[in-house]
């Protein structure tokens, strides 16, 4: 099977173009998803994009993590997408609208004055805050700066939904931040029923933070589109940044917008080709 490596600031994804038969119509991705992730025994990745078509966009993608399960959206994952079936002509158009679990998502390319992609930008859509939406237990409304019971520890989350579940932390030092011991025990906190992603965010000013992750289902990962964007949601909620904000992740940075006049966020970073390959199935 044919495989294209691609990352989106070290968030790094295999696709595997699934338009038609024998691969579209295969049951078993999601074990096959862990066996090419696995980045010992496989090609390594934290998860795996797959390409069909679609009767209510341009495409319809799955997208799943490291461990075989399948979450709703991701950020750098659908830029990689957006220059994977761009350059291919699987898509011949900029704005490209994807089928996702999240609903339609639409990515536009951009490109530089002798047409080469220098990015991708995507209208991520609407942030959901209502607890059932998250989803996260507890009396309904947003659960904005509220204390979690983690063990022993009394912790203050803000959660957030951009079609996947993210839970986010304040700390005062990132280099000092938790990622692998507390996000694990956030991840599958009862308190989120789907499980969760883990954001830990040290604020820097009103139009920068850092951040570093603890992805469902893939663990420590060096971005995380949709946590980003949720990030600045939950920053602006608490009244810590502006609504433009350029949040610092490991593998470099990402420029998230959450505007006022539509609640839609905005969210323009890189997506870049790795290598290409087969993979014996
Ligand atoms: N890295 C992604 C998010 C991938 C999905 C996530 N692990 C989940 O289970 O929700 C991104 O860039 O958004």
């Amino acid at each position: 099977m044919e495989f294209v490596k691609m990352h989106g600031l070290g968030n790094d994804f295999i696709i595997v173009n699934a338009m038609e038969p024998p691969l579209l119509d295969r049951t078993d991705w999601e074990e096959i998803a862990v066996r090419m992730c696995d980045r010992h025994y496989g090609i390594g990745g934290d998860g795996l994009i797959l390409v069909f078509p679609s009767d209510k966009a341009d495409i319809r993608w799955r997208i799943l993590n490291s461990d075989g399960s399948e979450p709703e959206m991701c950020g750098n994952g659908i830029r990689c997408l957006a220059r994977y079936v761009y350059e291919r002509g699987i898509v011949a158009k900029r704005r490209i609208e994807v089928d996702t679990l999240a609903g339609i998502i639409i990515p536009e390319i951009i490109t530089d004055e002798a047409g080469a992609v220098t990015g991708v930008c995507v209208d991520m859509g609407e942030p959901r805050l209502q607890r059932h939406q998250i989803p996260m237990v507890g009396p309904e409304g947003p659960a904005v700066n509220q204390e979690l019971a983690v063990g022993d520890e009394a912790v203050r989350v803000t959660a957030v939904s951009m079609g996947n579940p993210h839970c986010l932390i304040y700390v005062n030092d990132i280099d000092q931040a938790p990622v692998t011991t507390l996000g694990p025990k956030v991840e599958v906190h009862p308190a989120f029923p789907a499980k969760t992603n883990v954001e830990f965010v040290q604020v820097v000013s009103p139009d920068e933070v850092q951040m570093r992750v603890w992805e469902r289902g893939a663990g420590p990962t060096l971005a995380c589109g949709t946590g980003a964007c949720a990030t600045v949601v939950g920053s602006v909620l608490n009244g810590y940044t502006d609504r433009k904000v350029t949040v610092h992740l490991a593998g470099g940075p990402l420029h998230i917008e959450w505007r006022e006049e539509n609640n839609r966020v905005y969210m323009t970073g890189p997506a870049v080709e790795v290598f290409r390959g087969d993979f014996p199935l």
